[in-house]
């Protein structure tokens, strides 16, 4: 069983909403999961982490969340190389702006520079088309928990 940290960007509450539902599944499944919602970079490189999985929705114009920002700005300039940790990314968005999910894709690029192995693919949620977001992780969570 993995431990596993989930990477929060929420401003709304949406994200930080589907995240706690992702962990208390993979809790259920037998994983150790803890939610992040200011991530410390100490915590992510630790060893003990094997899976990151990257909870974030995005604001402004199409930018990452304050509270997930610093980790990602650290990340950047730090460039710890993890290639033994394996990621997965839910990423919440709304089609209906320009930008649409792209602080999931900044995420997701940045675990590829990491060199992070990624398990499956992002779930990409946009807000305009999904009624229940909460049960589109669900879903999805259950595919990806299966490839770890
Ligand atoms: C002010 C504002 C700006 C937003 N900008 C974007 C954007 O650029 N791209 C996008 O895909 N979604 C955008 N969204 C939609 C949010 O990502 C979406 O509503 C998400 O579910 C919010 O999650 P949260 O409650 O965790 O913050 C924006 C929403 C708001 C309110």
């Amino acid at each position: 069983m993995a431990n596993i940290k989930v990477l929060v960007g929420s401003t709304y509450g949406n994200a930080k909403q589907v995240a706690d539902d992702c962990a208390d599944q993979l809790n259920g499944l037998g994983h150790n999961t803890v939610v992040l919602e200011d991530p410390e970079l100490d915590e992510v490189v630790a060893e003990e982490t094997d899976v990151l999985l990257v909870c974030t929705a995005t604001i402004g114009l199409g930018e990452i969340p304050n509270n997930l920002m610093p980790l990602y700005a650290k990340l950047k300039d730090n460039t710890p190389l993890m290639p033994e940790k394996r990621y997965g990314v839910i990423s919440l968005g709304d089609s209906g702006y320009q930008n649409f999910a792209n602080a999931g894709k900044q995420m997701d690029e940045l675990m590829q520079e990491l060199q992070v192995q990624r398990v499956g693919e992002p779930l990409v949620i946009d807000a305009c088309e999904t009624e229940d977001q909460e049960e589109a992780a669900s879903e999805w969570v259950s595919g990806w928990a299966a490839q770890l």
